[in-house]
């Protein structure tokens, strides 16, 4: 089957020229300005030598932002003491070897926009003291910080739900409805990623609880009711079944929280046994979540002397990871530039543990362009033929739209949804839960 061409800057009037266009430049930006006004301090935790790596990543930032302006050649990557380059350049030079010249504007918008957060590191990575400083983690902690009042909400709210002790088999209805209520937190959480608004902050000031209801007609696809049966019908909340699964994170700050509330009541409420959380090994598309980041976030929670509602959410997630109940992992493969369907061939083993899950939860919009290899489908196309083999295991994705890419939609829903709003697609007001149920093969059984 010949595939659709891939979301490219060349049509300009697509999201990925815009992007490429406005947002990038400006998160280049915003990564200058920080280095300038840390470039003292860091002088002072460092030393003198310090101040020269601020000035080179500083010029690699200019040199980087008018090569996007310019549409210049993308090349090679330098810094060769990381584990990933040998992949990266095998990636890039095969491209090139193709005879095709790699540019901002006039290749995938998928390989050039994940480049550009592997190019920012390597700046940083060919330095000797700036190599674990993330330019991005005061707009994370930031947005962590403007939402406390809505964090305050979902946990107060996680603690009764998940300190009731209610028999799963006679409340069923109960633990459901709940499920729905965390999920769709989750959900929404993903708006308030960094990329989208070039850093600029995106705060949640809601009461979650009150916002779900009201964005509920916004979800254009929603199998939250198959996925609950799925996991609630497998009965590991009575017996004692190793029931895995990989949640694929997205944002820090406050997503990465209601990504957390979700964990913990999986598993609380025994709808799993197991969850292993996947962070990103560096920075990566301004506002994802690294290992810091979660531990910044715990930290923080703990470290609340006056909150108390905070502490006890806090406890019981150490207890998670204590007990081995949450995995945190970092792989490489998910800041690479390939799409999932190459999953099984360049991170075999990732592929093969990931297979041995119920379930994987994709979060975020990055994750939806990586499963549907950021294609431009037609909207009606089916799902499982976006996916393109990959199916190691029945999966969902959380994700607000926030891309020109959507599979599973009716034209003519499609055309109502643009009637009421035009830039639905890319405007992150709209969402999906979309889910693909794996076939049992015997083998499986
Ligand atoms: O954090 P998320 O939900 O993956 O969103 C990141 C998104 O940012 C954008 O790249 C915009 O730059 C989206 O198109 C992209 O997929
Ligand atoms: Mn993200």
């Amino acid at each position: 089957m010949a595939l659709p061409p891939p979301l490219s800057a060349k049509d300009e009037k697509s999201f990925a020229y815009e992007t490429i266009k406005d947002r990038l430049p400006l998160i280049v930006t915003r990564i200058v300005d920080f280095l300038a006004r840390h470039r003292t301090n860091f002088a002072k935790q460092y030393g003198e030598v310090t101040e020269n790596e601020c000035k080179s990543c500083i010029s690699a930032m200019d040199k980087l932002r008018y090569e996007i302006a310019r549409d210049k050649p993308i090349l090679l990557l330098n810094d060769n003491h990381t584990d990933d380059i040998h992949i990266w350049n095998e990636y890039l030079q095969k491209e090139m070897d193709q005879g095709k010249v790699i540019s901002w504007f006039q290749s995938n918008w998928l390989l050039v926009e994940c480049y550009m957060y592997r190019k920012i590191a390597e700046a940083f990575n060919l330095t000797a003291h700036l190599q674990h400083v993330d330019p991005f983690i005061e707009m994370k902690q930031h947005t962590f910080y403007s939402s406390v009042q809505a964090i305050d909400v979902v946990l107060a709210q996680l603690n009764i739900d998940i300190e009731q002790t209610t028999d799963p088999v006679n409340n069923k209805s109960t633990i459901e409805q709940q499920f729905y209520n965390y999920m769709e937190i989750s959900l929404w959480g993903n708006q308030c990623d960094l990329s989208l608004s070039g850093g600029a902050n995106r705060s949640q000031e809601h009461d979650p609880f009150h916002q779900i209801t009201e964005l509920k007609t916004h979800i254009l696809i929603n199998h939250e009711t198959s996925l609950f049966n799925y996991l609630y019908d497998q009965q590991a909340y009575l017996l004692n079944f190793d029931v895995c699964i990989d949640f694929v994170l997205d944002n820090a700050g406050f997503e990465l929280l209601t990504d957390l509330c979700f964990a913990d009541f999986l598993i609380s409420k025994r709808l799993c046994s197991r969850i292993t959380l996947h962070l990103k090994c560096f920075p990566w598309f301004v506002s994802d979540a690294t290992k810091t980041d979660f531990d910044w976030l715990l930290e923080q929670l703990s470290n609340s002397s006056s909150n108390s509602v905070w502490q006890i959410a806090s406890k019981r997630w150490q207890q998670h990871i204590q007990n081995g109940q949450w995995i945190i992992q970092t792989h490489r493969f998910f800041t690479l530039p390939y799409d999932y369907s190459y999953m099984q061939q360049i991170s075999s083993e990732l592929y093969c543990t990931m297979s041995q899950s119920k379930l994987i939860i994709f979060k975020g919009d990055l994750n939806y362009r990586k499963l549907v290899g950021d294609l431009r489908w037609p909207l009606n196309e089916r799902f499982e033929t976006a996916l393109r083999g990959f199916q190691p295991t029945s999966f969902v994705v959380l994700r607000t739209c926030k891309a020109d890419v959507q599979v599973d939609i009716d034209l003519k829903v499609g055309q109502e949804i643009t009637k009421i709003d035009p830039r639905w697609m890319v405007n992150g007001k709209w969402a999906v839960i979309q889910a693909f149920f794996k076939k049992q093969t015997e083998k499986d059984i």
